[in-house]
């Protein structure tokens, strides 16, 4: 990324460390004493079927949902000493909101809004909590949202009303505003679901480059190409449980896939990159 606006200053730290998080719905455990290390300065992809739990556990990693038992009133956790939830060693679950709003930033998948908001002041949503409560957006306010959306391929729809937006055009935007935040530690959900493939490959590359200057990044991802070819580290999650993490070259493996999705995996090597390039067939 060009612009010295949306780099983090800091060194690459520890990353992420989770351990001990579940999450259940009556007796049904959706995230079954999960742990998760994401290294720091690095692209980490969280891998999963349909319903395994990798939203769930993005939501309970950005504190939007917390970990232990849904419904029950109380959100206790359901392991004996509580999960651990470390970004570069210090306490996320302990930190206020707003400071923890400094620190990461969610993208939800499909996320949307009622609210008649031009892309613009959807963006500079970002950067609230970068400012004091009673300030209005300062004119670095607007310079870091307008890099924010040119990094996120959306400038040209600064203007538009958000609820017109198709669905590529919505998830540029929340990229961007998640951007704007300025976030050490940047959780997506699903961030490519909608894009063609020039904008996949686009989000990838500005995933790429914020690791590159030292943010944390851990993106749920369906698509176990983009996987391949993108990320450094994989987290596999089946039935709520990590059954594998790891460099891409020992997740991406047929021993390692096959049981989880039931598929056929053959996998071939990218004449350039040398990275894994995966081909599937009904198991
Ligand atoms: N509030 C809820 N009430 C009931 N079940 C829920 C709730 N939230 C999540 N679940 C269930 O928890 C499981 C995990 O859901 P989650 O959205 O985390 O999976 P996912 O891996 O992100 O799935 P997908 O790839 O389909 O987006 C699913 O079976 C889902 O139906």
């Amino acid at each position: 990324m060009s612009d010295e606006r949306l780099r983090d200053p800091g060194t690459p730290g520890a990353g992420l460390a989770a351990d001990g998080v579940f999450w259940e719905i009556g007796s049904r455990a959706i995230l079954d004493d999960v742990g998760v290390l994401a290294p720091g300065g690095a692209v980490t992809g969280l891998l999963g079927p349909n319903g395994s739990g990798k939203s769930t556990l993005l939501r309970v990693l950005a504190g939007a949902q917390q970990a232990g038992r849904a419904g029950s009133g109380d959100a206790a956790p359901s392991s004996a000493s509580g999960p651990s939830l470390e970004f570069d060693g210090a306490d996320l679950a302990a930190l206020p909101r707003r400071e923890r709003a400094r620190v990461l930033a969610l993208v939800e998948q499909d996320a949307t809004t009622d609210l008649p908001l031009t892309v613009l002041d959807a963006v500079l949503l970002g950067r609230i909590p970068h400012r004091s409560l009673l300030a209005g957006d300062s004119d670095a306010d607007r310079a870091a949202a307008h890099a924010a959306l040119d990094a996120a391929g959306a400038k040209e729809l600064a203007d538009r009303e958000v609820g017109t937006l198709s669905g590529g055009e919505r998830q540029r935007v929340h990229m961007a505003r998640a951007l704007a935040q300025t976030p050490r530690l940047l959780l997506l959900d699903e961030p490519t679901n909608h894009l063609d493939i020039a904008a996949q490959l686009h989000a990838m590359r500005v995933l790429r480059d914020l690791a590159a200057d030292g943010v944390t990044v851990v993106a749920a991802l369906h698509d176990l190409n983009l996987a391949a070819a993108t990320c450094d580290h994989l987290v596999l999650l089946d039935h709520g449980r990590v059954v594998a993490a790891g460099p891409v070259g020992e997740v991406l493996v047929p021993e390692v896939l096959e049981p989880v999705y039931g598929v056929r995996v053959d996998v071939l090597r990218h004449p350039r990159t040398g990275r894994p390039v995966l081909s599937f067939e009904r198991g």
